[in-house]
């Protein structure tokens, strides 16, 4: 159904979102199912990509795209421009419980240029391909003037100890200001429970874990996962001393977690901006809390010594170059009439010149250049 225009742009991205993480989890329980994971090795530890990586992010890229030609998308997977993506694989529909929810006021005028979206097809690659099921997510981050603002966390395959045929999708989503909805939350946690990675574990990242003197440690798959544990209260806080999570990885979870009253930084507690242009590794690390940051922090700074620290820099918000800036801009998307994929809808918050090279590729675009 479609919406009206009346209804703010934050709300109506939200509500498109949730709607395409539905569709996406829907792909990858389909991969799943028939069985052919089309694994394809990235290069790097653990890097993996899957059908499941590749068909989700082509729906949600090309149906936000569709729904919202003027907004910069960044996805994780780097697609060849020439795909022709499935007619089915367009989802028209709004999310009719997101739009039932006030905007909060100081969000309600935004305009398309403020907002970057980030999205994990499926964070916990690893994971899926080892049938740790539960670790996996689908993860749509929308970014406001550079801010994690609201967020989409999709599990495609929730209870799939429980349920047959490899449990249900269940959708969380959330707006700084407004909260976080399709959860539940249990009312107190013992100790100090932190979650960490299970497939791409280091040295400095159990020494970091260690610094923060767990009760019990939880090495599991996932940024989306894990966070997923802090919402719910199954876990105090995520620590990962490592550069290999990015801005898709994050995004999503932050807001969610920051709509609820935790947070999520740099292991040195500074913040990660989500501007177009910003490196897409999170250089700094990422610590996310349900409460006591601060403490984390401390923790961190105290134990951890300071030649290992300074190998994590905060990523500054300052954009980069021009150019820069357009060779990240490789990931590919359809065309509004999904005739071929090509192009990452990337706008930058820009410089004029910047902006006026997005204007000529969006022309290309929509001219059917697929070497954007
Ligand atoms: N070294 C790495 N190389 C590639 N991706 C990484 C690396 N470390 C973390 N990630 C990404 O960050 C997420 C959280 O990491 P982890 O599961 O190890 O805690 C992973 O799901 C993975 O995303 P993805 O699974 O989407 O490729
Ligand atoms: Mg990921």
């Amino acid at each position: 159904m479609a919406v009206s225009e009346s209804v703010p742009l934050l709300m109506r991205l939200v509500s498109a979102s949730v709607s395409v993480s539905y569709r996406a989890a829907r792909i990858a329980r389909d991969v799943l199912i028939k069985g052919d994971l089309g694994i394809v090795d990235k290069g790097g530890k653990n890097d993996l990509q899957t059908e499941a990586d590749r068909s989700a992010q082509r729906c949600i890229i090309a149906s936000l795209h569709k729904q919202f030609p003027n907004v910069a998308i960044f996805g994780e997977e780097d697609l060849a421009p020439t795909t022709k993506i499935p007619d089915d694989f367009i989802e028209t529909e709004f999310d009719q419980d997101v739009l039932r929810h006030e905007c909060p006021e100081n969000l309600r005028n935004i305009n398309n240029d403020d907002v970057v979206i980030w999205v994990d097809p499926l964070d916990g690659t690893k994971e899926f391909t080892e049938g740790f099921l539960d670790h996996v997510t689908v993860l749509i981050g929308i970014a406001v003037k550079g801010v994690a603002t609201a967020g989409v966390i999709n599990q495609p395959f929730h209870n799939f100890e429980e349920i047959p045929k490899y449990g249900k999708a269940r959708c969380i989503w959330g707006v700084q200001g407004l909260g976080s909805f399709g959860f539940k939350r249990n009312a107190h946690l013992e100790g100090n429970v932190i979650t960490t990675t299970r497939s791409h574990s280091d040295y400095t990242i159990t020494k970091t874990v260690e610094a923060c003197e767990p009760t019990e440690v939880l090495r599991v798959g996932g940024a989306g996962h894990k966070v997923l544990l802090l919402i719910e209260k199954k876990a105090h806080a995520y620590v990962f001393a490592s550069i290999g999570c990015k801005k898709w990885d994050t995004c999503a979870p932050e807001a969610i977690l920051q709509s609820l009253g935790g947070r999520l930084t740099d292991i040195h507690g500074h913040p990660i901006p989500y501007h177009a242009n910003v490196v897409h590794n999170n250089t700094g690390g990422v610590l996310a809390t349900v409460a006591n940051h601060d403490w984390y922090v401390n923790k961190i700074k105290e134990k951890v010594d300071s030649e290992t620290l300074s190998k994590f820099e905060s990523v500054k918000a300052a954009p980069p170059s021009l150019e820069s800036q357009l060779s990240q801009q490789t990931l590919n998307i359809q065309n509004s009439s999904s005739k071929s994929a090509n192009g990452k809808v990337g706008e930058e918050k820009e410089p004029n010149a910047a902006k006026q090279e997005r204007m000529a590729r969006k022309r290309r675009l929509e001219e059917g250049d697929s070497k954007l």
